[in-house]
């Protein structure tokens, strides 16, 4: 008797707690309160659009993500009302839904010289650009990513900093290029691959290579079937010659002391190992990635020609070398300032033409900032000065922009910015709209037109350092997703950073 009377005296306790329960952990309100990943209350939903980029062309159609991952792609007259009728279902009409962009060549300079730009201010600056994925480079930061223990710094570093998902390069340098047990152990340690420069890379624990460490770490990375980026420079006489008067703020005074002699040297010698890297070859596996690439001749000739031979070979350029040309560029307007240079207008029309054909096969955008001060802006000494350009933010509407009058379409935007990148960095989740993959998306309006004045929010961490500022560009992102997470729409990002950190395995 006792017993029921309790029974009857619980019950509606139990009924309550568990209304209360399912208020507080199962309605879309109360997800946004614990999800502070994402600005979207939902892990299961739709996205439609009538212009959905997937490696079969151009679709009208939806998208279904469920737990990060893209579980169906479903075109408009297939796409039946019982699929939707539980889930949410965001339309973005008109806007374009593109595999997000995978940067594989910035510098965030994190840990040790965080004030050019850190992991917050630079994944923040990637999720407004559309970017879902970046490969830090291992130089810039200090210490240089260049053993497990340099990475595990940046692997602190990174935890919860960051509002994309990041992966890394280690470095290849004369300490471990020749000692084999070193790069393996770097390797193991999760790096995507490894980095290196053939002439001084302007930091002191990142010295250059020759191409016997070039030989020798190819042979390392076949084994683990990962990439080399190489800085293709490298130091010839200048056409500059010592002493003379030549005016440091103009810009062809520093373009003569980076000729295009220098990359075609670079790319020459690099060229006489990657035969190795063919089937059958002893290097077979690795892989060579030419990074920057500014010279459209010699340079282009003689990749070309490799890759016609079966290296395994491939190279990128930078939406700052199709934007810009040496002769637009002011006098003492360091912001320009990078290596190799920004040559003259009709090389760049022919790396454009390279950009079309595919021989050029992606971008990048080698994001390399520094503190205002060493920009040297009022000096203006481009002999000085530090070389790098500030852009992370802004690359799909510069490739966009500048890429219109050259026929460019959405999907070679994709393929140069997303398929390509994702296998060349080994990232084979990411890259594309199909299912199976992460859903790393970003919607954006490429005929959407903008000011890039002092009113619009920049979020790398000196604005005034880019030379992107002034310029008008169209194409705007909407919004971006990182596995599944919406980390920035409308301006706004997400409160917590839960980007994941991509390492080999
Ligand atoms: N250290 C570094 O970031 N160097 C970069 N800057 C640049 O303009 N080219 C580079 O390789
Ligand atoms: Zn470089
Ligand atoms: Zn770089």
């Amino acid at each position: 008797m006792e017993r029921t009377l309790l029974q009857w005296r619980l019950l509606p306790l139990l009924a309550l707690i568990a209304a209360l329960f399912s208020i507080f952990f199962a309605s879309p309100r109360s997800f946004q309160g614990i999800n502070r990943c994402s600005l979207l209350p939902h892990d299961h939903y739709w996205i439609s659009s009538k212009r959905i980029v997937t490696p079969d062309g151009l679709i009208s159609g939806s998208v279904e993500v469920n737990g990060g991952i893209i579980v169906s792609v479903v075109k408009e007259v297939d796409w039946h009302k019982s699929q939707r009728s539980r889930v949410k279902v965001i339309d973005y009409g008109e806007a374009v839904l593109m595999p997000g962009l995978i940067d594989v060549h910035a510098h965030l300079d994190d840990p040790g010289r965080s004030e050019w730009e850190g992991f917050p201010s630079g994944t923040k600056a990637a999720a407004a650009g559309g970017i879902t994925t970046l490969v830090d480079m291992p130089l810039n930061s200090c210490p240089s990513t260049v053993s497990p223990d340099t990475l595990k710094l940046k692997i602190e570093a990174a935890k919860n900093r960051i509002h994309v998902d990041v992966g890394f390069w280690g470095g290849l340098v004369p300490d471990n290029a020749l000692n084999s047990s070193a790069l393996e152990s770097l390797l193991d340690a999760g790096v995507l691959g490894l980095k290196s420069f053939m002439c001084p890379s302007g930091i002191n624990d990142f010295p250059m290579t020759n191409i016997t460490h070039i030989k020798e770490g190819l042979s390392v990375l076949a084994r683990y079937r990962r990439p080399l980026l190489v800085h293709a420079e490298i130091e010839k006489d200048s056409e500059i010659e010592e002493g003379s008067e030549s005016d440091p703020r103009s810009y062809l005074t520093y373009l003569k002391t980076r000729p295009t002699s220098w990359e075609e040297g670079a790319i020459q010698n690099l060229l006489s190992v990657t035969g190795n890297t063919r089937i059958g070859g002893s290097a077979e596996g690795a892989h060579v990635h030419i990074v920057h690439l500014s010279d459209a001749s010699s340079s282009l000739d003689l990749i070309k020609e490799a890759k016609g031979k079966g290296d395994s070979v491939t190279v990128e350029t930078c939406p700052h070398y199709l934007a810009f040309s040496a002769e637009e560029i002011p006098e003492g307007d360091t912001r320009f300032k990078c290596s190799p240079p920004i040559r003259d207008a009709a090389n760049r029309e022919k790396l454009w033409e390279a950009m079309m054909e595919g021989d050029i096969d992606m971008l990048s955008s080698d994001h390399s900032p520094t503190k205002p001060e060493l920009k040297l802006l009022s000096d203006g000494n481009f002999l000085k000065a530090w070389g790098g350009i500030s852009s992370l933010q802004f690359v799909l509407p510069v490739t966009w922009s500048y890429g219109k009058k050259h026929g460019v379409t959405l999907e070679q935007v994709a393929s140069w910015w997303s398929d390509r990148p994702s296998k060349l960095a080994g990232l084979h989740s990411k890259g594309a709209i199909t299912v199976g993959k992460h859903a790393d998306l970003v919607v954006w309006e490429p005929e959407a037109e903008f000011e890039l004045d002092e009113d619009h929010p920049i979020h790398f961490k000196h604005p005034s350092i880019s030379a992107y500022l002034g310029r008008r560009l169209s194409g705007k992102v909407v919004s971006t997703f990182v596995r599944g997470n919406l980390v920035f729409t409308e301006g706004k990002h997400a409160s917590d950073a839960c980007g994941s950190l991509q390492l080999a395995a």
